[in-house]
């Protein structure tokens, strides 16, 4: 299997407080990890340190076998930050001109993506609205569409579905398995929600700044004969207090 991303016992303090610590960690192409972990975690930190965002202390990661921090391989990562980072006076699909401007392609490529990314997040309504005046949910959808207008080879989704309706939220994870299973792509989402960790096809349990547990789904509810992730969860928790 080829690996996308390594992350080599990468360990990181904000101040005097330990947030991730010694994270071992090898993530093959075309397959979906989820990261899962209480608030506080250091989930966000993680994939924070993966697009080079933050540095680690000790430790490397490399991405598509690049050192990271490296500002050419971002290009090749769509990434969905927590907080929604969008130009409020802009339209929707002013916000998604100027954020596939930042990339190298035509005008009809250009046009097609916007088109693809909007549909996907069934934003195309909605295009000509100014973003102060969507609802959080409309803010989530639209970071989506920008995460994937450069078509990256790799996805890196913090929380991609938090307000977002059920419906919409099975649409999106279809097309994220499409996505994986037809054009390769490696995804990395993190998520509190189980139902969302059991269609990844690996899980990295994080706790307090470690992993807990690492496996695909199956594997792990067999390993601690659990009938569910959650449980999972709280047996690795209390095996390593
Ligand atoms: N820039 C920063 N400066 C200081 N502390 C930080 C910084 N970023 C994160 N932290 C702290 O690091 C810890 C891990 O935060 P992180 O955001 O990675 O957790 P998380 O697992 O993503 O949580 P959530 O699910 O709530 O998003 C928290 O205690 C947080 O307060």
């Amino acid at each position: 299997m080829e690996t996308t991303i390594s992350i080599e016992q990468v360990s990181k303090s904000f101040g005097k407080k330990p947030v991730l610590n010694d994270i071992d960690l090898r993530i093959e192409k075309g397959r979906i990890y989820g990261f899962i972990g209480p608030s506080g975690a250091g989930k966000t930190t993680l994939v924070n340190m993966i697009v080079g965002m933050e540095k680690p202390d000790s430790g490397e990661i490399h991405v598509l076998g690049q050192k990271m921090p490296d500002l050419g391989i971002l290009q090749k990562i769509g990434y969905m930050a927590q907080s929604d980072a969008l130009y409020m006076q802009l339209t929707g699909k002013e916000n998604l001109k100027f954020f596939a401007s930042l990339y190298k392609m035509g005008n009809a490529e250009r046009n097609e993506r916007i088109a693809y990314a909007a549909g996907l997040v069934n934003l195309q309504d909605d295009l000509n609205k100014k973003v102060s005046a969507y609802s959080g949910g409309m803010k989530r959808r639209l970071s989506l569409a920008i995460a994937l207008i450069q078509d990256p080879e790799i996805l890196i989704l913090d929380e991609p579905t938090v307000g977002i309706d059920p419906e919409l939220r099975f649409s999106i994870w279809n097309e994220l398995l499409r996505l994986k299973n037809e054009e390769g792509k490696t995804i990395i989402v993190t998520t509190h929600v189980m139902d969302e960790a059991e269609k990844c096809d690996t899980v990295a349990m994080i706790r307090e700044g470690k992993i807990l547990a690492g496996g695909s789904p199956q594997a792990l509810k067999e390993m601690y004969n659990a009938e569910d992730l959650n449980e999972v969860f709280l047996k690795a928790g209390r095996e390593t207090k």
